[in-house]
């Protein structure tokens, strides 16, 4: 299948952050990734999704200097990534897919630890430990051992030893592996907290429903190769995934015929009503096309208590599963 990479709304406005040129990394006769080519503009959230195998660890491991790509360059700002390793990674935090074993240490001496390895001078690591505690709430298990820390804590405290060094990026290898839904919550929430401290963000998972509703941007990769990259709407719109629009009514007399008068968009379809004044259905139009059908909606004195259209949600996961089975059979 060719390649689709959509423009994302972000990068139109900015340079973006970083630039995989025609990547490749073959191990042996494996080929990992094949000829990669993705932007990743600054600010965003970057879902980077496919089945397990396709080469998400690969990529991230590349874009944080700890691998050589076979062919192809990355670039993040001005600076290529093999060419200056170590500028690149005070500039990346990365959070790798296991833990690994943990040594006798609090989650403080931890963090303290990981700051000694990055040159932070002792004066600075106990504010910024403690700083980092506070950010991923655990500085109530400052003094508890690694060890007893829940799956859910170690990924967090996972997570500010991957900011010890105030990195611009982070790239997050498969962070909510494992998480129950509330930890998973407190995941999202977090990476949003880091997004708005200006962080760009690149996260991995073979789930693509735990992504789809904290990232700004999607790739999905498939055996090695990019089957389809952009802003989630884009990608989303462009696979006719669609979106979900729940419109809240004042008046629950007024559901039939508002109802009556979505019917007749083309963009809309699949309209259901389940609840009292809530309707539900399925948009495939653009931003613009969403603007004009909420000011009609105004403008003819329709009741509209919220109007609230959900990127990507439960749809993505089937735009998903049918782009991969797409690519499996070309
Ligand atoms: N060190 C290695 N030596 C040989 N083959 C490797 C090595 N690392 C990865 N591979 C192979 O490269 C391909 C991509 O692996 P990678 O770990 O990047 O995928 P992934 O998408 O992160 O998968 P997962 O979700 O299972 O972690 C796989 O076929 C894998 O077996």
């Amino acid at each position: 299948m060719q390649n689709m990479v959509l423009p994302s709304t972000t990068s139109e406005a900015t340079e973006p952050l970083i630039k995989i040129q025609n990547v490749s990394k073959r191990y042996h006769n494996t080929h990992a990734l094949q000829d990669i080519s993705l932007e990743i503009p600054r600010g965003t959230i970057y879902g980077l999704i496919g089945p397990n195998g396709a080469g998400k660890t690969t990529l991230l491991r590349i874009l944080a200097a700890l691998l050589t790509p076979t062919s192809g360059q990355v670039w993040i700002e001005e600076q290529e990534v093999t060419r200056a390793p170590s500028i690149i990674q005070r500039k990346v935090g990365y959070m790798p897919d296991f833990f690994g074993v943990y040594p006798d240490l609090t989650s403080a001496e931890y963090l303290e630890f990981y700051a000694g390895i990055h040159g932070i001078s002792r004066q600075k690591r106990n504010g910024i430990v403690a700083d980092l505690l506070e950010l991923v709430e655990l500085s109530s298990k400052r003094d508890a051992m690694v060890e007893t820390l829940s799956r859910g804590m170690k990924q967090r405290l996972c997570l500010a030893r991957a900011l010890v060094h105030d990195p611009e990026i982070l790239l997050l290898d498969e962070p909510a592996s494992g998480l129950d839904p509330r930890a998973r919550v407190e995941l999202r929430e977090l990476v949003r907290t880091l997004q708005g401290l200006g962080k760009t963000i690149l996260i991995s998972s073979h789930i693509l429903l735990e992504l789809a509703e904290m990232c700004t941007d999607i790739a999905i990769l498939q055996n090695g190769q990019l089957v389809i990259a952009g802003d989630v709407e884009k990608v989303t719109h462009q696979l006719g995934g669609g979106r979900q629009i729940d419109i809240r009514l004042l008046d629950k007399a007024r559901v039939t015929d508002t109802i009556a008068h979505l019917e007749k968009i083309a963009d809309i379809h699949n309209i259901t009503t389940n609840e009292d004044r809530l309707i539900q259905a399925e948009f495939t139009g653009d931003d613009e096309a969403l603007h004009h059908i909420l000011a009609a909606l105004i403008n003819q004195g329709y009741p509209i208590v919220s109007f609230a259209p959900r990127s990507g949600g439960g749809r993505l996961e089937e735009v998903f599963l049918n782009i991969t089975e797409r690519s499996n059979q070309s």
